[in-house]
């Protein structure tokens, strides 16, 4: 075989590697409606669980009287914390250092929260049994206010009374959980004091919640006669669950098999432990049976992994001409009844200290006060694992308050703070070395493809017209530039439980020239199945098309930390790489022996090793794969597979510029976009189909969140929007038409140069639409007023500016 067309151009195309946009392999299945849930699987003599919650925000549970419902024909269990008690299960430890009861014991923190589980026959009947099962509670005073709760006599958690030293540090008050520090405090108040300009601002950063397609659930099945435990689940970390499980319950991890089958949409909602999970595994210990337990839209909605929830409070100094000097930030994060937060554990408020921005600000300090509540635990959530969303908020919205101050054009007042491109690696004053960026590049393609000043122009004309009675609509335009951190992360500051946020991935190539690859993340949706193959196509010359990648069995896959924090990329990504760069090396040796060659005179060529000077004289990476199974090749063994894990240098700093056109009825409250451009970096693409279908997704997200979506509670603790009537998740109708845009600026430490980008588009979107609606009011006098916008509370703010006559 000596031909040399193809050349390499048309071979390298052929493989589908990076930069293709190939169309999604797993929605092949997913069309069809073939897709494998949680709530797919069936098991023979399964049972069903189903929870009895407590109405109540605070209460004391006096008695659980279980006779009705285990009287119902079919109920065969109904678990409370005094059964879970003996085998020290009523309690579980949260990701966060705190703990959390699996059921009631003797109290509940908030509203929704598990107080027995009832397995029954079918899931009809289990609903029925959680109907009859008596709980009498006392009810208790109330705090869903974090500020209040720093002051109250009420001690929301009893069981750490008298406790002073918290998970991470001193606890100042019975509600108080942690506070963290970072930066300078001293330092940054004598620059607050003598500056030229400050402003001050605090804002709301509200409760919300992903609210996936799938709602949490779990099949546990454990087999009495292998003592094997198969847990099935909807976990965006399926080896760290194995791990607690086997922490929590005593069983070897070996006999622990965690599956994570397809996830209908995580984000962020199926990174933490359940009390279904556990109550499901016990269940299914003690009938013998598997337990299925998956909870509906209402339950999910109120009681699994919220989001958000910090009211921060902001200084920024500046000079008069613009140049940012200082930065402070003062944060309360309401946590609700347990700390369930999942940050790597010296990260109690996550990567919140990313706050200073895209902006090289000299000097900065960050406080975070954690606070119990009577509100639901977790706080992981949404599209940003790790409160880079908040981060990005509070200071794009201080730069739109800054520039009011100095009145500034906000796309001047951020080009003369950003980043330089030559300051990379850039130290942050609160500690986080910035990989790479080119800022002003992005934010300059950015201003000129929306035509900014002409904006800018037709919004003063707006004005006007306003002004003289000529028209009843205002125009926001909306600004962001963000700057992501992820990709957690070095073991040396970053872990879990313990555990290193390393990443891996293993590889056998088969004989014939296929492969399979499998890795310790779990896609849910973002489309693994395609891209990972893809970094492999290009890093061992065979075919995308031609490569299985599969996530999610703990048996089978190698460990790693999981998928949320767009972590994937940068870090399994990169073992992908690394492991594909193993492959070749013995590829060469081989192909050096057949060629009988030196090995360092060969070279890799898209598909194939060559001769160096002798292009016609190849073997082809199939060939090779073929060889390493049927030739003995001295000093080699036999086989051709790889494993890498990969622990990266540093987190990859992905950025973005964004601009939202926005009109708004000043009568009605009602806002019609009617532009949004998302110019995203994300180092080297390797898929820009999946690329854009990301930014759109979390662009609605980011809309849904600006614009109305929360989690509200009334004073009582009660859960207002607990379903999908009072949430709002956007529609076709609401979203608008997105343009997206990129640069590349590689990551100079990833293997192929590439950052996550899954979570970007919602920490950039959620300010970006923010501002747009500040920035339609800012010739009338508004500086800032709290998220979300829905027409009601625009309707208001212009009520309030004396817009209405
Ligand atoms: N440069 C680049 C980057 C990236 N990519 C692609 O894209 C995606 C994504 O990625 P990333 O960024 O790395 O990420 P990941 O890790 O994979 O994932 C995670 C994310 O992802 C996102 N997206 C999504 N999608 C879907 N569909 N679903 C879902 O669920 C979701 N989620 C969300 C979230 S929320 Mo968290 O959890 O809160 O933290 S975080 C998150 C994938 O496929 C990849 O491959 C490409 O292509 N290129
Ligand atoms: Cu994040």
């Amino acid at each position: 075989m000596n031909d040399l067309t193809p050349d390499s151009k048309e071979r390298s195309t052929n493989l589908k590697g990076l930069g293709c946009s190939r169309k999604r392999v797993e929605d092949v299945r997913f069309v069809q409606g073939k897709g494998n849930y949680v709530d797919d699987i069936k098991l023979p003599g399964m049972l069903h669980g189903d929870f009895v919650r407590s109405p109540y925000a605070h209460a004391r549970v006096i008695s659980i009287n279980k006779e009705a419902a285990l009287a119902l024909p079919g109920v065969v269990a109904v678990l409370t914390a005094e059964d879970l008690a003996p085998l020290g299960l009523h309690w579980m430890p949260t990701l966060a250092g705190d703990k959390q009861m699996v059921l009631a014991d003797g109290k509940v923190l908030f509203q929704g929260q598990e107080v027995a589980y009832v397995v029954a026959n079918d899931r009809y009947i289990a609903a029925d049994a959680v109907e009859l099962v008596e709980v009498e509670y006392e009810e208790l005073p109330v705090l869903t206010d974090p500020f209040e709760a720093l002051n109250s006599d009420v001690v929301l958690r009893e069981d750490l009374e008298g406790q002073t030293e918290g998970a991470h540090g001193p606890r100042k008050h019975h509600n108080h959980i942690f506070t963290w520090e970072q930066g300078e405090e001293e330092a940054t108040n004598q620059v607050l004091d003598s500056a030229e300009v400050v402003v001050t601002e605090s804002m709301y950063y509200h409760r919300t919640h992903p609210c996936p397609l799938e709602t949490c659930g779990a099949v546990a099945s454990m087999d009495a006669v292998t003592g094997k435990l198969t847990l099935y689940g909807t976990f965006q970390a399926p080896h760290a669950i194995r791990t607690v499980v086997s922490l929590i319950s005593g069983i070897e991890e070996h006999n622990i098999r965690v599956i994570s089958p397809d996830i209908g949409g995580g984000f962020g909602n199926k990174v933490g432990a359940y009390s279904g999970y556990v109550c499901s595994v016990v269940a299914s210990i003690v009938t013998g049976k598997p337990v299925k337990w998956v909870e509906d839209r209402i339950e999910n909605l109120m009681t699994t992994a919220f989001a958000r929830d910090y009211w921060m409070t902001g200084k920024i100094a500046a000079t008069k001409e613009g140049k940012i000097t200082g930065l402070h930030c003062q944060v309360t994060a309401d946590h609700g009844g347990f700390d369930a937060c999942a940050d790597p554990t010296k990260f109690p408020a996550g990567f919140m200290n990313i706050c200073t921005g895209s902006y090289d600000i000299p000097t900065a300090y960050l406080a975070v006060d954690g606070v119990y509540t009577n509100k639901a635990p977790g706080g992981v959530s949404y599209r940003c694992s790790f409160r880079v969303t908040e981060a990005v908020y509070f200071i794009e919205r201080m730069i739109e308050v800054l520039a009011i101050e100095l009145d500034m054009d906000a796309a001047e007042l951020r080009r003369i703070n950003f980043i330089k491109k030559e300051q990379f690696p850039y130290q942050s004053a609160l500690g986080w070395e910035y990989d790479s960026g080119d800022y002003h590049r992005a934010w300059d393609k950015a201003m000129e493809a929306v035509g900014y000043q002409g904006l800018r122009k037709e919004q003063a004309e707006r004005v006007e017209a306003f002004k003289r009675g000529e028209t009843r609509k205002l125009m926001g335009i909306g600004l962001t530039h963000f700057t992501e951190i992820v990709g957690a992360g070095p073991v040396k500051n970053c872990d879990i439980l313990g555990l290193g946020m390393f990443d891996s991935c293993e590889i056998r190539i088969h004989p014939t020239g296929s492969a399979i690859a499998r890795l310790g993340t779990i896609s849910q949706g973002q489309g693994h199945a395609t891209t990972f193959a893809q970094i492999l196509a290009s890093e061992i010359g065979l075919p995308a098309d031609s490569i299985t990648i599969e996530e999610g069995d703990t048996d089978t896959a190698p460990y790693g930390l999981g998928t949320y924090g767009s972590r994937s990329t940068p870090v399994a990504g990169a073992a992908t790489a690394m492991a594909g760069r193993k492959i070749r090396a013995k590829a060469q040796m081989i192909a050096a022996y057949l060629l009988e060659v030196h090995d360092d005179d060969v070279e890799f060529d898209v598909d194939r090793f060559a001769v160096k000077g002798a292009p016609e004289r190849f073997k082809t990476m199939k060939e090779i794969a073929f060889a390493a199974y049927n030739q003995a090749i001295p000093g080699l063994e036999p086989g051709l597979e790889a494993v890498s894990y990969y622990d990266p240098p540093n987190m990859t700093y992905p950025f973005g510029a964004y601009v939202c056109v926005m009109d708004i009825d000043v009568d009605t409250g009602v806002t019609e976009i009617r532009r949004f451009y998302a110019l995203d970096d994300c180092g080297t693409r390797i898929n820009p189909m999946i690329i854009e279908g990301q930014v759109h997704g979390g662009l609605t997200e980011a809309l849904a969140v600006a614009l109305g979506q929360e989690i509200a509670y009334d004073e009582q603790g009660n859960v207002k929007t607990g379903t999908l009537m009072d949430f709002f998740l956007p529609t076709a109708w609401e979203v608008p038409n997105y343009e997206t845009d990129h640069t590349v600026t590689p990551s100079p430490h990833h293997p192929i140069g590439a950052k996550g980008v899954g979570e970007s588009p919602h920490v950039g979107g959620v300010p970006c639409f923010s501002n747009a609606v500040h920035d339609a009011f800012r010739a009338f006098g508004l500086r800032h007023t709290n998220m979300p916008h829905d027409h009601w509370r625009i309707w208001r703010t212009a009520n309030e500016l004396g817009l209405h006559g």
